[in-house]
């Protein structure tokens, strides 16, 4: 499928045409790229290419709406025809949008909608979308969100702790360039030769916006910018973070309206604000001039990011990759210098000659960090439309798994022991004892019980699951971690670096073990049924279970295709409780794929 993708930033437009495979997974073709930036006196500078033609030309288009009114004309010249579908970047997509969207009336009225919470962007990519639709009426439109990779970020990143009034009216963290995070994600552990899914890593992507994002294990935890795109790191005109007491002081010390701070705070800040040029490029010339107010900007802007890369890393726990990305941080090789110098207590240790000149042309997403360094450093282009168009083409291609009836079943806590933990706890050599199988063939509950016992309570009686395994790992509730006291992870089964320790306490001693975690709810599946029901392992599907009105819909449950398995879906109590069921019930595989995560 031919895709034709928009991409509107806040300073500059880039589209690109890729010729998209009928499967997943199958190869993208960029057939053309451009990009329109630099806008100033009533000009600005175009970039096109082409497999046998490339062009940098300056345009009399003033600003991002004229470019974008000169894409048709341009795609015509360069004899670009056939394209099939239309994929949009939308900003903001608030609540509703974890995914892509085709861009029909109500959901465009809904876009337009978050206006107020990107102000600089929101109505630069429904320009876009108006331009496309009376332009090609007759192709499906889709939008793709910077909101959607960050939307499952947890309670703990999303709220601001403020009056519930307002946490009801809708303020809350969202987090932004999410396309961008996510596509370098995946390019740095094909890099690193690892799967997403084992990495923690943090993206720093330094355009003209900028954010940080951390990645723990596959998943978006944590966007440097909130509610806003105005939150966080220094950007082109754009202050990051601000102490919210400023709007008092400056409504009572300079008269100045809400509308006026919040436009300054968006147009007029940052490295503009700074040193009156919003571009890297002019502040970095002027620094090496001599200019003090730019060598103060650059020493700022870098200080912000690694006290953000610093942030992250502790709330990962640790960090095994940091990607830079983004106008700034894939061309300057002195700000990656300064943002890293610094960060060498965590084992970060840059290679000089390496930073600076990154291999971009031999590889794809090049190692930039010193032999021994304990964290990769790596440096890759963004493909933000590549990413677009992808998604559009599995959005339009998507196959609706038939709605297929899975049984689901709610475990308690329990734990799963290795021949170590067992030895501690019940003395050496001794036997756990099977009490009744369970209908995961092989797997069965002890006589045996353990006690778990933590910094704020104790729980008794704690089931044991057999047969033994590598590592002891302890799945409880979340409610069961707040009885215990400790901050307890969601993570899948087996997935138990940087998880915390636990006493156990069993009838011959005890011991402090790391394992401890709130099981991700998944499906047994076997390939058999996998087949039937249209699921592929390590895929995140939606189920919908319950009935009445505590009837719910669990996204982001893990599909695992094993062979034997008996096919049935795993919650624990809280998620039982919430969908009002009890020990066994059906539920439905609904509403479609999610995403993938790797294994
Ligand atoms: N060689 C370079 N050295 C320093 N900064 C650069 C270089 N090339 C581009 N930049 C900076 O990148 C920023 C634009 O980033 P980009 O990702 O293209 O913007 P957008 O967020 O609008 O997509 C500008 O501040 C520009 O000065
Ligand atoms: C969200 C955002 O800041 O985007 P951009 O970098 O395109 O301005
Ligand atoms: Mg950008």
């Amino acid at each position: 499928m031919r895709i034709l993708v928009f991409n509107a930033g806040s300073s500059s437009l880039k589209i690109g045409v890729f010729d998209t495979g009928g499967e997943a997974g199958a190869q993208v073709v960029q057939r053309l790229k451009g990009g329109f930036g630099r806008f100033r006196d009533g000009g600005c500078t175009v970039h096109l290419q082409a497999a046998d033609r490339s062009e940098d030309f300056t345009a009399p288009y003033a600003d991002l709406a004229a470019a974008t009114a000169a894409v048709p004309g341009l795609l015509a010249d360069w004899g670009v025809t056939g394209i099939e579908a239309i994929g949009h970047r939308i900003v903001h997509g608030g609540e509703a949008h974890d995914g892509p969207a085709t861009l029909d009336p109500e959901t465009l009225a809904g876009i337009e909608a978050l206006t107020p919470l990107a102000p600089l962007h929101i109505p630069a990519n429904l320009n876009v979308v108006r331009l496309a639709r009376a332009v090609w009426p007759d192709l499906p439109q889709v939008g793709v969100f910077d909101t959607a990779f960050h939307l499952d970020n947890p309670p703990r990143v999303t709220t601001y702790a403020v009056p519930q009034a307002w946490r009801e009216a809708g303020l809350r963290r969202y987090g932004f360039h999410g396309t961008s995070h996510q596509y370098v994600a995946e390019r740095a552990a094909q890099a690193m030769g690892q799967p997403l899914g084992d990495l923690r890593l943090i993206s720093v992507h330094l355009g003209n916006g900028a954010s940080v994002c951390a990645i723990n294990l596959g998943q978006s935890l944590e966007s440097s910018m909130g509610l806003t795109p105005l939150e966080g790191l220094v950007m082109g005109t754009r202050s990051g973070d601000i102490d919210p007491g400023a709007f008092g002081y400056l409504q009572r010390e300079l008269g100045l309206s809400v509308a006026q701070i919040e436009h300054d705070l968006y147009y007029e800040s940052g490295l503009k604000g700074l040193t009156g040029s919003a571009d890297m490029r002019d502040v970095e010339d002027r620094a090496a001039a001599g200019d003090a107010q730019a060598q103060l900007a650059i020493n700022l802007y870098a200080y912000r990011v690694r006290k953000y890369i610093g942030g992250y890393a502790a709330a990962m726990g640790g960090v095994d990759g940091v990607i830079f990305t983004g106008g700034i941080g894939e061309n300057s090789a002195s700000m990656r210098r300064r943002i890293c110098d610094g960060l060498q207590f965590f084992g970060l240790r840059l290679d000089h000659d390496r930073n600076l000149a990154p291999d971009l042309d031999n590889y794809a997403a090049p190692h930039i960090q010193a032999y021994g360094s304990k964290v990769a450093v790596i440096v890759t282009e963004t493909a933000e439309q590549l990413q677009i168009a992808r998604e559009v083409a599995a959005h339009l291609a998507r196959p609706m798994p038939a709605a297929r009836p899975i049984p689901i079943a709610v475990s308690g806590r329990h734990v799963h022991l290795s021949a170590d933990s067992l030895a501690a706890l019940f003395g050496e050599g001794y036997q756990l004892t099977e009490a009744k199988p369970l209908r995961q063939p092989g797997n069965w509950v002890a006589n045996e019980r353990v006690t778990l016992v933590g910094p704020k309570g104790t729980l008794e009686n704690v089931a044991i699951l057999g047969p033994l395994r590598p590592r002891t790992q302890i799945e409880v509730s979340r409610t069961d971690s707040f009885t215990l006291g400790i901050e307890a992870p969601v993570r899948d089964s087996g997935h138990l670096e940087g998880t915390p320790e636990i006493r156990l306490v069993g009838p011959a001693g005890q011991l402090d073990t790391d394992g401890l975690i709130v099981a991700a709810r998944h499906i047994h599946i076997n390939p058999a049924d996998a087949e039937a029901m249209g699921l592929e392992d390590r895929q995140l599907v939606r189920v919908r279970i319950g009935t009445g009105d505590r009837a719910l819909t669990f996204a982001r449950t893990l599909v695992r295709v094993q062979p034997n398995a008996f096919t049935e879906m795993h919650i624990d109590t809280d998620e039982g409780n919430a969908a009002g069921i009890g020990r066994d019930f059906v539920g439905q595989v609904a509403a479609g794929v999610e995403a993938f995560v790797g294994g």
